[in-house]
């Protein structure tokens, strides 16, 4: 199992969405990352997009992605949650991606009853991001805080809330609540404000809260994703 706890005290980490939905898409974008790969260090499979969730393509696909000599994340983004997965049954296509898939963390969605599956990611030596995506913005900094929380206490590697702001207020709360989980917890935390809006707290160094940015490469996986090109000179003028 890699060991993300370090992530914590070291600069905030670039990862870039893999979102094609078929083997040829996908072979382009793994291309185009490792052109890119000195600015790159994660990948997110973003499996809610693909067409086909055959065992055999799966596979395939895995093995492509697998061609990108960085740490995998592996995720199925629900539609409740951003995400375009809508016919699956999400608790059996992950315990399928647990058991058949090569990947190196797993993302979970906390508000779907995922203790099962953290254990089974744990008992495969694999790591844990718990996730919450608040796309209504409902939560103040201090339910942002308890997100967190919960999660850390649902036994995550690494715990994650983005939000939909409605206002600057909105991203201020988001950032204020990842600096104080960051202090409180022992784990890293990822945190983002999504649209326009929010593309400030993309650029934050990790001490200010969060120690992952996801960036656009060539096609983003959500609002308001920095191009990698740009988002890492900001984050490397930032380092301290
Ligand atoms: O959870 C996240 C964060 C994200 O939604 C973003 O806003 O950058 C992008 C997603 O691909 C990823 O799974």
């Amino acid at each position: 199992m890699m060991d993300v706890s370090k992530w914590k005290d070291e600069p905030t980490k670039i990862a870039v969405p893999i979102t094609g939905e078929n083997i040829a898409e996908i072979s382009k974008e793994i291309f185009s990352i490792n052109n890119a790969i000195d600015k790159i260090d994660l990948i997110e499979w973003r499996i809610d997009y693909l067409k086909d969730f055959s065992l055999a393509n799966l596979i395939e696909c895995n093995r492509i992605v697998r061609q990108v000599q960085l740490p995998l994340i592996l995720t199925l983004r629900s539609v409740e949650e951003g995400g375009n997965a809508i016919e699956l049954d999400y608790h059996d296509l992950l315990n399928r991606s647990i058991e058949t898939l090569d990947f190196d963390i797993l993302d979970v969605e906390i508000d779907k009853k995922v203790d099962g599956l953290i254990t089974k990611v744990h008992q495969n030596d694999r790591c844990v991001i718990a996730s919450h995506h608040d796309l209504k913005h409902r939560l103040d900094e201090q339910g942002i805080i308890e997100k967190f929380k919960l999660m850390n206490d649902h036994d995550a590697d690494i715990v994650k809330v983005a939000i939909m702001p409605k206002n600057e207020k909105g991203v201020l709360a988001l950032m204020q609540a990842s600096l104080v989980a960051n202090d409180e917890l022992d784990i890293p935390i990822v945190s983002m404000s999504m649209g326009e809006k929010g593309m400030i707290s993309r650029i934050i160094p990790s001490n200010f809260g969060s120690s992952i940015s996801f960036s656009s490469l060539a096609k983003s996986s959500a609002p308001g994703q920095i191009q990698v090109d740009e988002l890492k000179r900001m984050i490397d003028t930032l380092k301290y």
